[in-house]
């Protein structure tokens, strides 16, 4: 996002975005205006989009028209009824929760927040991993509820959760203040993704021994059994066998992250709807 893109943020929509935005790489002048500040670390835990469409349209397409017209299109039909609550994206690690949320905040000129970058910012820039070794896992998952508790206070973004997140009741209900959507990916599909980026960024999946492939997909369907249950609590559900069906594909792992991202759109408008008594008014 360029300095000029940024000149025309309007933060009014946030509760405290000194909070966020010193830490991000982004600064409130002293007129409140935001500028661009040199990054302390490689990555922005939370990016802030809400710029004007026309902006973004300039920027040219670089994606097929035709999706990101229905991406448009369907952030706009759920936006009233949103309400400016957050979406919170839910999942096992490598459901593309980072990947598909992005592209969600961008179709509704929401911000984006990764939850694990925000953890990360907030423990001297230590990777997940490192945090994982040096403090341990319950420490990581105390952090991982204090981030949640800060974005329950926050108002248009999509927060892209870690994977563990559904794990604790206190989590549900900071999410639950926003709306939950579950990316549900066939394990193999997360199995593969995960070998081909490597399992280093994932502590949880370090102690397995064999390929990268096939111990990816023993813990993972381990991880799944504990955890299946605790997904289905959130508001809509993404399944990528259903997408794959309604598109005619055989193989659900193929589906792109834009037509993820317009199921997720969509699973969001189907609870609105539910929630608001059909909101087609
Ligand atoms: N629809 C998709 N198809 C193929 N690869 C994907 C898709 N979505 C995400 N990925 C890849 O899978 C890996 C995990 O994605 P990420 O967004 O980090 O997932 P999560 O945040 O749920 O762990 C990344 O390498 C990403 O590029
Ligand atoms: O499933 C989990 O318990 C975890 C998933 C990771 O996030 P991603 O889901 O983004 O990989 C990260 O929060 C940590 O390694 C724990
Ligand atoms: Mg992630």
């Amino acid at each position: 996002m360029d300095a000029k893109a940024l000149q025309t943020i309007n933060f009014s929509g946030f509760t405290r975005p000194e909070k966020f935005v010193g830490r991000t790489g982004l600064s409130l002048t002293r007129t409140g205006k935001p500028e661009m500040v040199r990054m302390r670390r490689r990555k922005i835990a939370c990016s802030y989009n809400n710029i004007p469409a026309s902006i973004l349209e300039s920027g040219g397409h670089k994606y097929p028209l035709e999706e990101e017209l229905i991406l448009k299109n369907k952030s706009q039909q759920i936006q009233p009824y949103l309400n400016g609550r957050c979406i919170y994206v839910v999942g096992m690690m490598g459901s593309g929760k980072t990947t598909v949320g992005k592209i969600m905040s961008q179709a509704l000129s929401y911000s984006f927040c990764d939850c694990d970058t925000l953890i990360e910012e907030e423990v001297e820039g230590n990777s997940v991993a490192d945090i994982f070794k040096l403090y341990g896992e319950s420490f990581f998952r105390d952090r991982e509820t204090e981030a949640l508790r800060k974005m329950s206070l926050m108002h248009k973004f999509v927060i892209s959760t870690g994977g563990g997140a559904v794990l604790r009741p206190i989590n549900w209900k900071y999410m639950h203040k926003g709306v939950s959507v579950w990316l549900d990916v066939p394990v193999d599909a997360l199995a593969k993704r995960i070998a081909a980026v490597g399992t280093n960024s994932r502590p949880l999946l370090h102690d397995e021994a064999g390929d990268a492939y096939t111990a990816a997909l023993m813990r993972l369907s381990s991880l799944f059994e504990e955890r299946g249950e605790f997904y289905a609590n959130a508001n809509a559900r993404v399944s990528l066998e259903n997408i794959a069906a309604k598109l005619g594909r055989r193989d659900a792992s193929d589906l792109s992250p834009r037509a993820i991202a317009i199921e997720a759109l969509e699973q969001v408008g189907n609870f609105l709807k539910a929630e608001d008594g059909g909101y087609a008014r």
